[in-house]
C-alpha cells in the first residue's frame, strides 16, 4: 500500500541550527498517527516541513506517493491541511467566517463553493448563524470548529493536527476531539497529530513517534505507551512527567 506520508532521513536546518536530524516516519492511509516529545524537539517542525512551511535540507517527504519537491502544485495544497493550536492566530480578525471559508475556494478555483461551504459547516456543527461572525465573536471552541471546517473545504486526504486542542478547556477538548475524530471516519483521512497530552495521543492515535532534539527516539503503538512496553529512558521519563493521565 503507498502510504500516505513517508519522510525518510529528513533534516531541516534553520541558519545553522539543526532541527530536524534525519527523522523518517510513514503514516498509512486512514491511520491516525502521533508525534510526542519535549518542547522544541521538533514535532512542530516535522508537520510544516510536510505542510510545505520549513526548509528541507536533506532527505525527502512523499504524500500520497508523490515526491515533493521545491515547487508544490495547487494539488498538493488541497490534499494536505493544517489545523494549528491557537484558532486567533490561525483565523484573520477581519475576517467573517464565510470569507474565511471562501478564501481557500476562491484560490483553487472552486465554482460549487456554497455546496462546500455548508457541508464543512454542518459537519463542524455550525448553522448558518455562525457564517457572518468575525472570529471575536466566536468561543475558543467555535474558532477552532472553524478552522477545522476552513482545513476541510478542500476535501483534503491528510490533516496535520498541531496541539489542535491545547488551547482549549478540558469539555471543549473533548468536544473537539470527538469532532475530529468523527470527520476522520467519515471522510476516512490520515491524521498526523502533535500532542504534548500523552492520554490525547493514545485516545486518538494507532501509532506514535516518540522525538527528541531533531531526532526520532521510538515508534511504539499507542497500547505500547498504556502498557508502558517502552524501550528508551526518555520515553519512560515523558511518561512519568504525566502520570496518572495515561489510561491504563
Ligand atoms: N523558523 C524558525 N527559525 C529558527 N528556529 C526555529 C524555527 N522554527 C523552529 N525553530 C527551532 O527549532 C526547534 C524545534 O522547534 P519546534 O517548534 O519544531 O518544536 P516542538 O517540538 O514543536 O516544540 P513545542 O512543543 O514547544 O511546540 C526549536 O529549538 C525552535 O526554536
Amino acid at each position: 500500500m503507498t502510504a500516505a506520508i513517508a519522510v525518510d532521513r529528513l533534516g531541516v536546518i534553520f541558519d545553522r541550527f539543526h532541527a530536524l536530524k534525519g527523522v523518517s516516519l510513514d503514516v498509512q492511509p486512514g491511520e491516525s498517527f502521533g508525534l510526542v516529545g519535549e518542547s522544541g524537539s521538533g514535532k512542530s517542525t516535522l508537520l510544516r516541513a510536510i505542510a510545505g512551511l520549513a526548509p528541507v535540507a536533506s532527505g525527502s517527504i512523499t504524500v500520497n506517493g508523490k515526491k515533493l519537491g521545491a515547487r508544490r502544485d495547487k494539488a498538493f495544497y488541497r490534499e494536505v491541511q493544517m489545523v494549528f493550536q491557537d484558532p486567533y492566530g490561525s483565523l484573520h480578525p477581519r475576517q467573517t467566517v464565510d470569507r474565511l471559508l471562501q478564501e481557500p475556494l476562491a484560490i483553487h478555483g472552486f465554482a460549487d463553493g456554497e455546496k462546500r461551504i455548508q457541508r464543512a459547516l454542518d459537519e463542524v456543527g455550525l448553522g448558518n448563524g455562525f457564517r457572518f461572525r468575525y472570529s471575536h465573536q466566536l468561543s475558543g471552541g467555535q474558532r477552532q470548529r472553524v478552522a477545522i471546517a476552513r482545513a476541510l473545504i478542500l476535501e483534503p486526504s491528510i490533516l496535520l493536527l498541531d496541539e489542535p486542542t491545547s488551547a482549549l478547556d478540558a469539555s471543549v477538548q473533548a468536544e473537539v476531539l470527538n469532532l475530529l475524530e468523527e470527520v476522520r471516519r467519515r471522510r476516512k483521512l490520515t491524521f498526523l497529530m502533535v500532542s504534548h497530552d500523552l492520554a490525547i495521543i493514545t485516545h486518538m492515535c494507532e501509532r506514535l513517534m516518540v522525538m527528541q532534539s531533531g531526532e526520532a527516539v521510538e515508534n511504539l503503538n499507542a497500547d505500547d505507551l498504556v502498557e508502558r512496553r517502552v524501550t528508551k529512558d526518555y520515553t519512560r521519563n515523558l511518561l512519568r512527567a504525566s502520570d496518572g493521565f495515561v489510561r491504563a
